[in-house]
């Protein structure tokens, strides 16, 4: 396995399945993988553990993301996200913080400071896989392979109605997908592929074909 340095960014919408091709690309390759949308949503959690309303207090809600200690586990198959030493690594992941996270990541200011703390982190790591809506765009568009992954929307909110399960409540999830894409798409241009990025449309592949046809964009050389 290669260990030359190598970054593959990930864009798309809510559902897609950036984290489960990530992670699957990431163990292949060898890679650190970095959850940029953990990041949004850790900054959300610690917004609203303060009381701050980010949509009438934003200046508030830009200091936070500006001076707030962030800790992420990038290795593929484990999960921790650490804000101010609060461990929010479940939090994140609560319907209630992906109702509220797209007010924080909608402040320019708020993208700012955490596009500053990937590129870092992604220097850090060396090779990495990174996933976001802005990576192929803004965070990395110097990346090697650059991906675009998309799916209908009916299949997006099918997955994450399976993957939710029993506690599954069906209008929080279309929120998640149909009005946090809108919102989201207002910063963040992860509809159409930019020059130069591959379009990857997963509604008829399973996760397997995605993560080769991924793997299939990469340098035989980097690998
Ligand atoms: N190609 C695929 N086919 C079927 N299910 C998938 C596929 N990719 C991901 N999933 C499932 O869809 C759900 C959402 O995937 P996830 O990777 O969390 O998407 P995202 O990070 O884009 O929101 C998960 O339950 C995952 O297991
Ligand atoms: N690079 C990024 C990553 C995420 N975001 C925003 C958009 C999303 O509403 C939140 C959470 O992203 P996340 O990737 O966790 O969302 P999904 O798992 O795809 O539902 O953060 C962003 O604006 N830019």
């Amino acid at each position: 396995m290669s260990t030359s340095p190598l970054v593959i960014a990930i864009d798309g919408p809510s559902g897609s399945g950036k984290s489960s091709t990530s992670r699957g690309v990431a163990n292949r390759l060898g890679a650190a993988h970095l959850d940029t949308g953990s990041m949004y949503r850790a900054v959300a959690c610690r917004v609203a553990h303060l009381g701050i309303d980010p949509k009438t207090n934003p200046s508030d809600a830009i200091e936070v993301a500006r001076t707030c200690r962030l800790d992420i586990d990038t290795s593929a198959d484990h999960d921790l996200v650490v804000i101010d030493g609060d461990d929010v690594t479940e939090e994140i992941r609560y319907p209630e913080t992906s109702a509220k996270v797209s007010a924080v990541a909608t402040i320019q200011p708020v993208r700012d400071a955490l596009t500053a703390r990937m590129r870092q982190i992604a220097a850090n790591c060396g090779r990495i896989v990174m996933e976001g809506r802005d990576i192929t765009t803004v965070v990395c568009p110097d990346a090697q392979v650059r991906v675009l992954l998309v799916a209908d929307p009916a299949v997006r909110i099918a997955r994450r109605q399976a993957e939710l399960g029993e506690k599954v409540d069906m209008e929080q999830v279309i929120d998640s997908i149909v009005r946090r894409d809108r919102d989201d798409s207002t910063v963040s241009t992860f509809e159409q592929p930019a020059e130069g990025v591959t379009l990857i449309d997963s509604t008829r592949l399973n996760l397997e074909q995605v993560i080769d046809a991924v793997i299939g964009l990469v340098p035989q050389s980097l690998r």
